[in-house]
Formats: C-alpha cells, structure tokens, sequence
C-alpha cells in the first residue's frame, strides 16, 4: 500500500450565525477585557464584505481544504424580546456567496447550507446544480431540517412541519433532487421527470443540464436517531459535534455501523466534527489564550440567555457572576426560541448545578466550563498529533475547522499547522483532483458528465 497513513480531510466554517465568533477584527485594544461584547456596526462589515469570505477562502485553498462551508441561521435566537448580543445579524444568502467565492478559488469545496423543511426541490435543485456548473464540480449542499414554528414564521405558508416529519420531508427532498439532477444525459439530453410522493408531487422537465459532479455532495448535519439514519441512507458527510475522542468513537462506529443496511461501504460517508482550536508557542501559552476567548465568547448576557435556554424562565434579574438559580427549570416553557438544544432540561441542570457546586462556579463560569471547551488546544507539534491521532483511532474522518476570528482566524493553522501534517503524510501535499467528489475520495454517482 502507498498510503500507510489514514489521509485527513480538513473543511473551513466561516464562524457567524452564534456567539462561537469573537468578533476583535482589526484587533484593537486589549483582548482580555472580560465580557467583551460585539460592537455590532463593526462587525456587520466584516461579515458582509466579500473580502472576509474571500479571504478564509483562499486560505482554505492555500491550506489544500477540501472545502468552505457557510452554516445558516434563518433567525435570530430569541429570549422574550432579547437576542443573543453576540449572535450575527444580515449573514448574506450562502449560495450567492459561494458563486461568487466560486470565481476566486480554483479547487476548494464550497458547500452551503440549506433548509430541506423551507424550501422547494426544483428550485433549489436548479440553484446546486448551477453552482456546480460555474465551480466546475465544486458544489456542496449541508442539509439541515430545523422546523420549529419560530423559524417557519419567516416563511409564507407558516412553513413548519411536527418534528416526527422533518426527516421524511429531508429525506424525499434529496431523492427528489437527485432524480432531476440525473434527468439529463451525460451527453445533454433532457427527459421529462415526475415525482409523486407524500411531500412532494411535481413533473416537468428540469432546466439544467447534468452538473460536473452528477450530484453535488451533500452533507447531513443532524444528531438524532432519524438523522444518523437519513445520512446513513443518503449523505456524504455528516458534520457533527462530536468532538471529543471517546464520543468520537462512539458515533463514528454507530454511524458507520448503519452504511450496509443501504449497501453503502464505509468510506462512502465521510465523518467530520466541527472543531475549535486555540494555538500556542508553548502549552501554557495555548492554555491562557483558550481561556481569554472562552470567556469573550460567553459574554454575561449570553451567559444568562444559555441558562434560561435550559431552565425556560426568565432569569434577566440574577447576576452572571453570582450563583445557579435554585429554581427548577420549566421543561415545557415555551420562552426559548431559537436553534440550539440542551437535551432533558432536569438533567441538564442537575448536571449544572453539580458543577457548579463542585468547582464553586458562577453562572457565567458554569456556562463557559459546560459548553465553552475549545477541541485543539497546545503548539503546532501537539494539535498535529492530536488531529492524526484522531483520524487514526476511528473517531472521525477529518475535521470542519471553526475558527474564532473572522476572517483571518485559519491562517495560523494554514501555516503552522498543515505542513506538520503533510510531514507525517496524513494531508495531501497538492491537490490531485478538479472537484469535490475527487478530493474526498467519493463515488461519482451515474457517468461522468
Ligand atoms: C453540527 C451541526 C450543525 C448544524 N448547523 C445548522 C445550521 O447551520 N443551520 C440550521 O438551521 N441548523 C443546523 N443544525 C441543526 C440540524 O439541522 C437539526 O435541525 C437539529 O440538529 C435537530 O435535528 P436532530 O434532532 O437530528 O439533531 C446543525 C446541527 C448539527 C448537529
């Protein structure tokens, strides 16, 4: 065998649709400052100029990532009235942003993420393919299924389905996609397509022609039972938060485990978990830096926000520094609002307020020592290892990197970081393929067109 070394394959996130972010971009002033909460004006510029999207791009690029992924927010999360400050506000619409990241990167991924609940497939079918189309081959579709009753008040129809239906409707969705994607001929002949299912009946004849990769990869971003399966059924990547070596392991088995049932090998499905990393001269430089930014990224607002997320009461008069409420929290409150669960609200506290008593944490502590932990903190040397560690030990397949700076946040880890891994031979030193079907390894679905 030449490749003695599992290969690695790395993603970029372009951080923005929660308070993963600190927005210090150009770093003025001392980053220390506890609580330091976004300036919204500045950083609206900065999360709308192409130029801070170009620039991770071609970073990526210069990286030899396999791809650029933006994440979508559809609203803002929201506690009776108040929104998370250091939530973004007006991300720009992401496949208009990749088309025209498209026209400035050669061979990186670009991949979108997309609601399968608000949207239509003809539709949104015809937006892929044309990326794919102008990327030559480049295109990627995150398939995400929030369906609460909030975000679905954005859409016209209400646009919400129970939750029991998301991951049927996800599932047609992308069967439906793919059955007008291969309804042209490699050699460009349209023929008519119908579809009848439950959640969607439509026929016609689709409008663009069969795509450089066939199908774009899709990725699956879900933790669910229903959602392992539907990726296990028809995914290419799952993007997870799994990103610790055990839970890792766990889910990568699990996971991967579910493939045959759908005659599908191992390798056809791609596990990668967003990742945070913190890079240092030395450990303990690596350590005082991941401890300033934990603490920018849970500002005490954010603090407070997290914790009525959990306990579903308004809590805006206790203080972040002073102790948990000793309240129980309402687990059929309707207050929070907004993407991000918890799990079991009773559980979830008691597992709070455990630490809390044990390390004599305050709300803000508590918060920032749960959720805060970045995955990759030390040197150059020691993130490596650990990255090839991971991959070696069936934990994932490689990483979706979630830099906390915009937007130069990746480039430490570009320079610094990917040649350690070249050297030890687990990251590609060139790219060998056009597209992102090539650089993941995967299966090109049909002929080639
Ligand atoms: C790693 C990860 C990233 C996600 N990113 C997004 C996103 O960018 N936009 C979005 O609307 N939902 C996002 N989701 C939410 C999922 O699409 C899904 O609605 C949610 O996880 C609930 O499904 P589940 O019960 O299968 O986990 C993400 C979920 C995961 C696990």
């Amino acid at each position: 065998m030449s490749r003695q070394h599992q290969q690695i394959h790395l993603a970029a996130h372009f951080p923005g649709v929660n308070n993963t972010t600190v927005w210090t971009v150009p770093p003025a002033g001392p980053t220390t400052t506890p609580g330091r909460c976004a300036p919204r004006s500045p950083a609206l510029g900065s999360q709308i100029d192409f130029d801070s999207f170009a620039h991770l791009a071609r970073t990526a690029e210069r990286g030899l990532f396999d791809f650029f992924f933006l994440a979508e927010g559809l609203r803002l999360r929201e506690h009776n009235g108040r929104i998370h400050d250091l939530d973004v506000v007006g991300r720009p619409e992401s496949i208009t942003v990749l088309n025209a990241l498209a026209a400035v990167t050669e061979r990186l991924g670009l991949a979108a993420t997309v609601n399968a609940t608000f949207n239509e497939p003809y539709e949104l079918a015809r937006r892929l393919a044309s990326l794919d189309h102008l990327s030559g081959g480049r295109a990627a579709w995150n398939v995400v299924t929030s369906s609460d009753a909030f975000t679905g008040e954005n859409f016209r129809r209400g646009g919400f389905l129970d939750r029991a239906d998301r991951y049927t409707r996800a599932a047609e969705f992308v069967a439906t996609a793919r059955e007008l994607w291969d309804s042209w001929t490699p050699d460009g002949t349209p023929r008519p397509f119908a579809h009848t299912g439950r959640h969607f009946t439509i026929d016609g004849e689709f409008g663009v022609p069969r795509s450089p990769q066939g199908h774009p990869v899709v990725i699956q971003a879900g933790d669910s039972d229903e959602g392992r399966e539907f990726a296990a059924s028809a995914a290419d990547i799952i993007f997870t938060r799994h990103g610790s070596l055990e839970a890792g392991r766990a889910f990568y088995a699990d996971v991967k485990r579910r493939l045959a049932r759908y005659g599908r090998a191992p390798e056809e499905l791609k596990i990668m978990p967003g990742v945070t990393l913190v890079l240092g001269d030395t450990a303990a430089d690596a350590q005082e830096k991941a401890a300033e930014i934990r603490l920018q990224q849970v500002s005490p607002q954010t603090a407070l926000l997290t914790l009525e997320q959990i306990w579903g009461v308004d809590l805006s008069g206790y203080d972040p520094d002073g102790p948990l409420p000793d309240i129980d929290p309402d687990p059929d409150s309707q207050l929070t609002q907004g993407r991000v669960r918890h799990g079991d609200p009773l559980a979830v506290a008691a597992k709070w307020r455990a630490l809390s008593e044990e390390k004599g944490l305050s709300i803000r502590q508590t918060v920032i020592e749960a959720n805060g932990r970045q995955s990759f903190i030390g040197t150059p040397e020691a993130v490596a290892a650990q990255m090839a560690e991971f991959v070696a030990a069936d934990a994932a397949d490689g990483f979706i990197l979630v830099p906390h700076l915009t937007p130069g946040g990746l480039d430490d880890f570009v320079d610094r970081v990917v040649p350690l891994l070249q050297e030890r031979g687990v990251f590609r030193t060139a790219y060998t393929g056009t597209t992102l079907r090539d650089h993941l390894g995967l299966p090109f679905p049909g002929e080639r067109g």
